[in-house]
Formats: C-alpha cells, sequence, structure tokens
C-alpha cells in the first residue's frame, strides 16, 4: 500500500455500502475495508490510514475485500454484504467452502495465445466469474507470439457476444493502457489463469513497477515474491484496487447451477425448446439442441464443456446435500436426546 491514504471512493466505496449504515453505525464505530486476514485478526485499510483489528466473540466469516465496522478499541463490531464473493471448497473438505475475496467489480481472466488457449478453460473460468456476481473480462495474452491472434479472439467472442476481449502483449506499455478503463478509482479487479500466462506481468505493470524491473522476469524473482509480506489489495498507479489473493488462482466450480446456464445461455435456451423436458441432448427424439448441432449453429465442444461442467457441479451440488441430510440427521439426534431427557425428568 502507498504511503498516501486513499480515499473511501478509491477504495471502493458505494451506494450499495453506504446504504447499509444506520445513524448510530456512523456515530458509534469507524468504516474500513480488509487488506489482510490472519486466523486472529484482520488488517484494514481506512480512512485513518491501516490498523489491525482484532475479533469479537461472534467472529463471522471475513475476508479480503470485505467492508466493515469497528469500534474505538479496534474490534470488530460487524461486517457489510456484499457485492460479490469467490469462494471455493476448502482443500481436504468436500463440503464447508473457504472465502477467497469479496466486492470485486471486474475479474480478468488470463488466457496465453499459445500453449495455453483453451476455450474451454475460457469458459470454466467464466462460470466461476458469474456465480461469484463479477463482471468478467477476456485478456489473451502474448499476442506478440502468436500469428492467429485475431481468429482465437473471435472465437472466444462467440462464446458470447456481450463478453469484452483483449488481445495484448503484457510486455508492451500502450497494450497495458487499454486497460486503464477497469482500474479506474473506486474499481476492484483481480486476476485469474492458468500458470505462465502473464499474470504476474500484468499485475507488475499496472501496479506501475515496470521501472523496477526492466531487464524482466527474473528466475529468483518468484521467490522474492514469497519473501515479502504478502498485501492482498494493493493501489494501481491509476487508482484502483488490486485484489491479488493466492487462492483466486485454484479456483473450483462451486455447486450453483446458475453460472453454467448463464455462461451456456444458447443452450440453456435451445433446451427449453426440446420435446421432453429432462432430455440429455443425446439421442432422444425431438432434441433441439442435437438439431442446432446438425444445422451448424451449434459447435458440438459447447454442448461437450456444457455437460462436464454441469456434471461436476452435480457432483459438487451432492455433497453439499448430503452434508444438509447430515446436519439434519444430527438435529433429529439432538432432538430425540432433549425430549429423552424431558421426559426422563418428568418421570416418565
Ligand atoms: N512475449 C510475451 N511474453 C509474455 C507476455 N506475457 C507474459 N510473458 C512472459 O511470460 C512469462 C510468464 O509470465 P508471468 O507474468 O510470470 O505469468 P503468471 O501468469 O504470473 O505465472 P504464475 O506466476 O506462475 O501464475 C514471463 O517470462 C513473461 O515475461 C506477452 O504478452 N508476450
Ligand atoms: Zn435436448
Amino acid at each position: 500500500m502507498s504511503s498516501q491514504i486513499p480515499t473511501f471512493q478509491q477504495l471502493g466505496w458505494k451506494p450499495f455500502f453506504q446504504q447499509q449504515l444506520s445513524l448510530e453505525d456512523l456515530t458509534d464505530y469507524s468504516v474500513a475495508r480488509v487488506i489482510e486476514h490472519h486466523r486472529d485478526r484482520v488488517v484494514v485499510i481506512s480512512e485513518q490510514g491501516q490498523q489491525s483489528l482484532t475479533f469479537t466473540v461472534n467472529d463471522e466469516k471475513i475476508c479480503v475485500g470485505d467492508w466493515l465496522l469497528f469500534d474505538d478499541q479496534l474490534r470488530v463490531h460487524r461486517s457489510l454484504e456484499r457485492q460479490s464473493l469467490f469462494e471455493r471448497k476448502a482443500p481436504g473438505s468436500k463440503v464447508s467452502t473457504q472465502l477467497i475475496a469479496s466486492n470485486i467489480d471486474t475479474v480478468m481472466i488470463v488466457s496465453s495465445l499459445n500453449h495455453d488457449f483453451s476455450l474451454s478453460r475460457i469458459e470454466r473460468y467464466l462460470t466461476l466469474a458469474r456465480e461469484a456476481m463479477v463482471e468478467p473480462v477476456i485478456l489473451l495474452t502474448k499476442a506478440d507470439l502468436c500469428e492467429d491472434a485475431d481468429s482465437k479472439r473471435e472465437q472466444v467472442q462467440e462464446l458470447d457476444s456481450m463478453l469484452e476481449v483483449h488481445t495484448l502483449n503484457a510486455l508492451d506499455e500502450q497494450d497495458i493502457k487499454s486497460l486503464e478503463p477497469y482500474c479506474r478509482n473506486g474499481k476492484t479487479i483481480a486476476f485469474m489463469g492458468s500458470s505462465g500466462v502473464g499474470k504476474s506481468t500484468l499485475v507488475n505493470n499496472l501496479l506501475g513497477f515496470e521501472s523496477q524491473q526492466t531487464s524482466g522476469i527474473r528466475e529468483d524473482d518468484s521467490k522474492g515474491r514469497h519473501t515479502t509480506t504478502h498485501r492482498a489489495l494493493k493501489v494501481m498507479s491509476n487508482g484502483g484496487i488490486l485484489m491479488d489473493t493466492p487462492g483466486m488462482r485454484e479456483l473450483q466450480l462451486g455447486s450453483s447451477e446458475q453460472g453454467v446456464s448463464e455462461t451456456f445461455a444458447e443452450i440453456t435456451e435451445l433446451a427449453q425448446q426440446c420435446r421432453f423436458s429432462d432430455c440429455s441432448h443425446g439421442s432422444e427424439p425431438g432434441c433441439a439442441v442435437q438439431r442446432a448441432i446438425k444445422a451448424g449453429e451449434l459447435a458440438e465442444r459447447r454442448l461437450h464443456s456444457y455437460q462436464k461442467l454441469l456434471k461436476e457441479q452435480a457432483l459438487n451440488g451432492a455433497t453439499l446435500a448430503e452434508k444438509r441430510s447430515k446436519d439434519k440427521a444430527l438435529g433429529k439426534l439432538i432432538n430425540s436426546t432433549q425430549n429423552a431427557s424431558k421426559q426422563f425428568k418428568k418421570g416418565y
């Protein structure tokens, strides 16, 4: 974080958050945004600068990017409702989720135009972005190393005509400038994409670090990145906020169906015209999806991606449902034990 204290507006304060405050909140508490999350405390930035806050007993689940209220004793009072949230399944657990980052406006889905380029991977990230309620933008890097950049760009655009798709050389200053509209004052952005596609290069250039790293990224720089304290929230040279949490890179598909159906809107729409409401779009008669594939209006690849993601989701959904039924069973057990002890007390 730069030495200058950013203004609230710069930090991403919006009417959406303002509306959640009562008069009492404003007089009794201070407002801040979380920039680091630790086991027993959070580091926040407010109009007073950077502060470390302790949790109260009623420790709610807080994550980087959250807005919260705190008292004079530097204790968290409560966090405000989020506008968007990235979460993932906690490692080692099929059921609980881990909060990654909240209140992001735009997520940059980065894919390089060489070996990493994969429409299915992009679709996967699009689904994640939509589940998180975050606007996606596609950045296709290494355009300088690719001969058919335009045709690949078109393939991505065909996934969704409303999608913003850029091809660029992440090392080129002019190309970085084209991203400025997304990085303005008050905007929070984040990056997603597999290893080596140019995320760090983009991040460093957007942060205005190019003067420090003119000779490109050296091998030992990646080590250096890890030894410096990791601030998840950084102010970019033109005022926007960059959310740079390591967890964003290992995101997995959640359990809601909405992300998939939005990402594959044309299939969702076609499916409504299938003769059978539970059509699997295989060999059923009257399948509108198969008809569109045969007519060349829908790529077969799209249907495969769609089905694959739906299957993954069903799997995630099942584990959540299992968890719920377990919780219910536990609830029943507790109730019956309580009833039994009541009955016992009553002398039955
Ligand atoms: N020619 C060219 N090289 C690029 C471009 N973008 C990134 N690179 C190079 O690709 C390599 C990997 O880039 P990084 O920015 O480290 O990739 P990353 O996505 O951060 O990778 P991880 O840190 O592993 O997640 C570096 O050597 C960059 O200089 C580009 O648009 N054009
Ligand atoms: Zn069908």
